[in-house]
């Protein structure tokens, strides 16, 4: 089973207030320190990686001298924005001491739930991860009221798994995994090494609320690994002190909770594209591109497009069909109909001069295309 682990490529690393805060007494950097060593080493084995970071407020707390939670929104989202910055300042430079970068991303549930933003926040992750540079996500804790906060991290990083299609979620806690009970209640309570996302006994060992500093609580991880199963991500819920954590995980060794998904990454995406979206318009292909989708396995590129039917926008779903009218395949499209239109037939290269900007180079990209 650890072999899924050793194998995955993208990682989404989310690491709780709590553990990063050393329990509220300020940002442990020696920790953080080496945390930044393992995930460096992570990236020079090929590993694309994204951080979701909690941590604001409790780093906000402790610098303006508070001691307890504040419960008022507007104080909150102060502490978060004052903790925010230390927050990201010392994950920069932990990681500039490996010669590597950071990215601060603040998201929002909005973010997540309007398709056309959602492909944005996932075309700039994905090009972050291609220059070689450190996504540090958290939530936008200024802006956000309560009707869209996600409110705890896990959720968050679950939904970013989903959003860079990672193959694992690792989610660093202040206990070594989750437990058939609560441990703070129950000193008897035992660890689960291994368990399906979706198995309904769960629900039930992992009750009780978060600790002082944290929001979430054991639940909202369990939900969180159910999330990225759903499409297709393993999860790890692990202690975040325990040594040298992130290399033993590479290494295949069975520490931590692993709950896996029951489909593959691809597969579990593929189906929900196919039996979740309205199909809103279609693209006409020649038989070049319809050779390139179903014997390439080829994404589609403007240049084999012959004509654009019906009104979409940009993450909407279209019909891609041969001149005959027969449906190819479905997916995602890149491009609104009239930016499709203007680009049709055209090599990726004249995007730019025809529209005076670039998504993407493709179409519809071939992970967001299933052939029919
Ligand atoms: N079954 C369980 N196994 C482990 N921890 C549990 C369980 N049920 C509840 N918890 C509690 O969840 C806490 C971790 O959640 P939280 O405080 O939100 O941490 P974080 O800041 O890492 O997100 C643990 O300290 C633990 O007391
Ligand atoms: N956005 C908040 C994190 C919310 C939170 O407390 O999350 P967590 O500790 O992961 O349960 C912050 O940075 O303080």
């Amino acid at each position: 089973m650890r072999e899924r682990v050793q194998q995955a490529k993208r990682w989404v690393v989310k690491i709780g207030s709590a553990l990063l805060t050393n329990d509220g007494q300020g940002l442990d950097r020696a920790a953080m320190a080496v945390w930044v060593e393992q995930l460096v080493a992570l990236r020079q084995a090929g590993v694309e990686l994204v951080l979701v970071s909690s941590g604001a407020v409790a780093a906000g707390m402790r610098t303006l001298g508070w001691t307890e939670r504040p419960k008022a929104m507007h104080e909150l989202q102060a502490a978060a924005a004052v903790g925010q910055m230390g927050l990201v300042q010392a994950w920069e430079s932990s990681f500039k001491q490996h010669g590597l970068h950071t990215a601060q991303v603040l998201l929002t549930h909005d973010d997540l739930s309007d398709r056309k933003r959602y492909l944005n926040a996932r075309s700039t992750l994905r090009s972050l991860v291609d220059f070689g540079v450190i996504p540090v996500i958290n939530e936008n804790d200024t802006v956000v009221t309560d009707e869209i906060r996600f409110g705890d991290n896990d959720t968050l990083a679950a939904l970013v798994a989903n959003l860079v299609e990672a193959d694992l979620l690792v989610i660093l806690t202040d206990r070594d995994g989750m437990f058939d009970a609560d441990p703070r209640n129950n000193p008897d309570a035992q660890l689960i090494l291994e368990a399906r996302a979706d198995d309904p006994d769960l629900d039930a060992k992992a009750g009780g609320s978060a600790g002082a500093l944290g929001r979430g609580g054991m639940a909202t991880k369990l939900r969180a690994a159910r999330l990225a199963a759903r499409s297709g991500s393993h999860s790890v819920i692990i202690g975040g002190r325990i040594e040298q954590v992130i290399s033993r995980l590479k290494a295949g060794e069975r520490i931590g909770t692993l709950l896996t998904p029951e489909r593959t990454p691809l597969a579990a995406r593929k189906q929900w594209l196919a039996g979740h979206l309205q199909m809103r318009g279609a693209l006409v292909l020649d038989d070049g591109a319809v050779r390139a989708l179903r014997e390439g396995h080829r994404s589609l590129l403007p240049v084999g497009v012959r004509e654009v039917r019906g009104q979409f926008r940009r993450g909407e779903m279209i019909a891609c069909v041969d001149v005959n009218g027969a449906e190819v395949a479905r997916g995602l499209v890149n491009y609104s109909a009239l930016e499709a239109s203007k680009i049709a037939g055209q090599p990726s290269e004249a995007i730019e001069r025809l529209l005076g900007y670039v998504d993407d180079l493709e179409l519809v990209h071939r992970d967001n295309l299933v052939l029919v």
